[in-house]
């Protein structure tokens, strides 16, 4: 572990300066394409604008095959691309793989400049990011950047989760987290063979009725990922950097997948990995306020005058705490809204309608 003084020092001659804060941009929807497909990488520049983050894939979901055309895809898209407000972001290969160290001295030497944040896979502890940490500062001195690329790691085996806390505090690169469910069910030996998502064998059951066991009972699935999403967010939140719920596979069933992104939204997660199309409207809906919840938080405020004491609204309790709550929904709103036009109308209405009211 760097000591305190040394943490935010470049780890290479030349290279720029490390962020002291996690830069606050809408991230609600990171949409994976993988760049050796020439059907998905056509629609790329039609996609821009619409997602907040534009992923290409070079890991799994990837051919082998197709590995070095995957790479060479994304620089090419990468050089040709004006990528607007939409971030650019890559999911490297595994650090154990044959192609991570060609993966990092291409992208960032060809398309540093474009690159906001690389996502590492089967990250295992802090010494996963030091790694990285150090590799990227030499590559970003011998390109000339100017700007730091962060660093996402996927918490996807045990050991990854174990060690949570110190992989989010690794370096000041670490921009965030998300859950890896397919991979650390693999590696956790979870019985489950569905990318993410519930299962209806994991329950609670209602209580014998008059004894009798094998009477009607009703069953309550649970949320398999309710420990690991929790534990993330903390650790998360701790370090100062982004959680996020990772891949809902099963692209049909569009209502379980918004109901698994926002058990994640409720519990801190700021966004999701959307794989396909379809899961896009779902990442917008559920990761931007509802308006309604906006207004709500805008009357707290306003009720609580200057954030102190308790009172009484809609016959609840608000207090200073609860105030904190509602600045998260407040604040949120607004980086929304200066992003996404249509959600700031609806966010300024409710802020206006506040207003009125207590004018
Ligand atoms: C566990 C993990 O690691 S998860 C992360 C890794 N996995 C991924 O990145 C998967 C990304 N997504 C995909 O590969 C694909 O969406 C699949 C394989 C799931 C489904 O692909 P398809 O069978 O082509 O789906 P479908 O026929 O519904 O596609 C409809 C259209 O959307 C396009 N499309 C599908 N996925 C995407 C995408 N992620 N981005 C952009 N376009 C896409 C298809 O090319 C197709 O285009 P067309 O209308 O011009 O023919
Ligand atoms: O990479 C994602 C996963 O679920 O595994
Ligand atoms: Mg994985």
């Amino acid at each position: 572990m760097r000591s305190a003084k040394d943490f935010f020092a470049p780890l290479a001659v030349g290279a720029p300066q490390p962020v002291r804060e996690v830069p606050a941009r809408p991230t609600r929807m990171i949409h994976f394409f993988d760049p050796s497909n020439p059907k998905m990488a056509a629609k790329v520049p039609d996609m821009i604008g619409t997602v907040d983050v534009l992923l290409g894939n070079l890991e799994d979901a990837v051919k082998a095959d197709n590995k070095l055309a995957a790479r060479q895809g994304l620089v090419d898209i990468a050089k040709a691309t004006d990528f607007g407000p939409t971030q650019l972001w890559t999911r490297i290969n595994a650090l154990d793989s044959p192609w991570v160290l060609d993966d990092l001295t291409t992208l960032v030497t060809e398309i540093g400049d474009k690159l906001d944040v690389i996502m590492v896979p089967k990250v295992q502890g802090a010494e996963d990011i030091h790694y990285i940490d150090r590799l990227l500062a030499q590559l970003e001195a011998k390109a000339g950047l100017t700007r730091p690329i962060l660093v996402h790691a996927i918490l996807e085996t045990a050991r990854g989760m174990v060690n949570v806390e110190e992989i989010c505090g690794a370096s000041p690169r670490m921009q965030g987290i998300s859950l890896g469910p397919a991979d650390l069910a693999a590696d956790r030996k979870m019985k489950t063979t569905r990318v993410g998502g519930g299962h209806p064998g994991y329950l609670v059951r209602q209580d014998p009725v008059d004894g009798d066991i094998q009477g009607q009972r009703s069953t309550y699935q649970q949320d398999l990922w309710h420990y690991t999403v929790a534990r993330m967010v903390d650790a998360c939140a701790m370090h100062g950097i982004y959680a996020y719920y990772g891949p809902f596979g099963d692209i049909k069933d569009v209502v379980a997948c918004e109901d698994q992104f926002r058990n994640a939204f409720l519990l801190g997660c700021v966004g999701t990995w959307t794989l396909h199309p379809a899961q896009i409207a779902i990442a917008r809906k559920v990761f931007s306020p509802d308006p309604a919840d906006v207004a709500h938080a805008y009357r707290v405020k306003a009720a609580m005058g200057d954030g102190t004491g308790a009172v009484m609204l809609d016959g609840k309790m608000e207090d200073d705490a609860s105030l904190k709550q509602c600045l998260v929904m407040v604040e949120l709103a607004q980086q929304l809204g200066a992003i996404d036009p249509e959600l700031g109308e609806q966010y300024e209405a409710a802020r206006a309608s506040v207003a009125d009211q207590e004018a």
